[in-house]
């Protein structure tokens, strides 16, 4: 047992593995073969070179907010299981095509944040857990790389914003108080802005809205998926308080995907950067099993795979996380496929376009 409340394990790349296929033609490459233990570098506060890896791997194993929120714990057992499941997809033939010769130079594993919230600790492991996996999705931003984070539950949100706020104020543009506008893209059946003595998965948008009122900064926020009864009335008129644009999860089901599509590019085209997380609840239930919160209705995956490519396609998104899966519940690794698969086109589509 580990003696502080929140603990770092670096990548452990024997769990990187997958198909040996020795009789196939080197294009049966899969992402287990490239992986890395992400290079940090210490003299980096070299904005936006690229110093590591182009894609950075984070895990927060952390359900302290989960639990905080009277849900049920068993996220924080994710973030290896989702990589395991990753590693043994296939690299597509238009990535081998473009960056052959240099495919050890995408992919870093950078370890898992822990946080160790049983009896014997106390009370504010989950914000020391956001503000250590802040700091490294920091690094990696500055180091010119995209960190995707790996949850554990939700509460991840609040650091993966904090992770791209610090990097921002180290850019030219803040510097010279010209602060990027920050957009926020979640889908989710849930809102997450409750109001709550401390944080908890529940509350990480409404305290990222309250952290840039504070900065004098815009709250940009657009939550796709949102569903009518996974929400009280008082979560929907705080969005409305807050200026949040939702796209419901009936909205999704019943609207032309060209109206979707440009609601969506309407929100990205009034801000600079995204921040774009995913919580697996936003997948009905059926499909995702092993979530802390199923949803009963929810978004198809096809719809959410489509969006995530258009979203990715801005060329805006700095930080991405995938949340809320829990293998406690989930059905023959199932969830985890289905985060793997996100996963993947995150990446796949971020390394077409850069
Ligand atoms: N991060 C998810 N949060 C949901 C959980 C709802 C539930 O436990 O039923 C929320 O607080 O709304
Ligand atoms: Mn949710
Ligand atoms: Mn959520």
């Amino acid at each position: 047992m580990p003696d502080t409340a929140v603990s770092h394990s670096a990548a452990d790349m024997s769990r990187w593995t997958g198909r040996a296929e020795p009789f196939e033609s080197a294009r049966a490459r899969y992402w287990y073969q490239i992986a890395q233990p992400y290079t940090f570098d210490s003299s980096s506060q070299q904005k936006s070179q690229q110093n590591g890896q182009r894609i950075g791997l984070v895990g927060f194993a952390c359900d302290q907010g989960v639990r905080r929120n009277q849900g049920r714990v068993g996220a924080r057992a994710a973030p290896p299981l989702i990589r395991q499941a990753f590693a043994a997809l296939p690299i597509i033939a238009e990535l081998q095509q473009r960056y052959d010769g240099q495919l050890s130079t995408l992919l870093g594993d950078a370890g898992d944040i822990h946080c160790h919230d049983n009896d014997d600790f106390a009370e504010r492991t989950l914000e020391q857990a956001q503000l250590t996996y802040a700091d490294k999705v920091s690094h990696m931003i500055q180091q010119g790389g995209l960190p995707i984070g790996l949850g554990g539950g939700h509460a991840i949100a609040y650091g993966s914003f904090l992770g791209l706020w610090q990097a921002l104020q180290q850019t030219d543009a803040t510097s010279n108080n010209n602060s990027p506008r920050i957009g926020i893209i979640n889908f989710d059946a849930h809102l997450d802005i409750r109001q709550s003595d401390v944080a908890t998965s529940g509350t990480p948008f409404r305290q990222i809205a309250e952290h840039l009122a504070a900065q004098d900064q815009p709250f940009h926020y657009c939550c796709i998926g949102v569903s009518r009864l996974s929400n009280t009335a008082a979560l929907f008129d705080r969005a409305e308080q807050l200026g949040v644009h939702i796209i419901s999860d009936e909205d999704c089901a019943n609207k032309k995907w060209k109206k979707i599509v440009a609601q969506i590019e309407t929100f990205i085209n009034d801000v600079d950067v995204i921040y774009l997380t995913i919580d697996m609840d936003c997948l009905p239930a059926s499909v995702v099993p092993g979530v802390s919160a199923p949803a009963a209705y929810g978004i198809n995956l096809a719809f959410v795979e489509r969006a995530v490519k258009c979203i990715m396609a801005s060329g805006k998104v700095k930080m991405a996380d995938i949340a809320e899966i829990n293998p406690t519940f989930d059905i023959d690794a199932r969830s985890c496929k289905v985060a793997a698969r996100l996963l993947a086109t995150i990446i796949e589509q971020h390394l077409l376009l850069t």
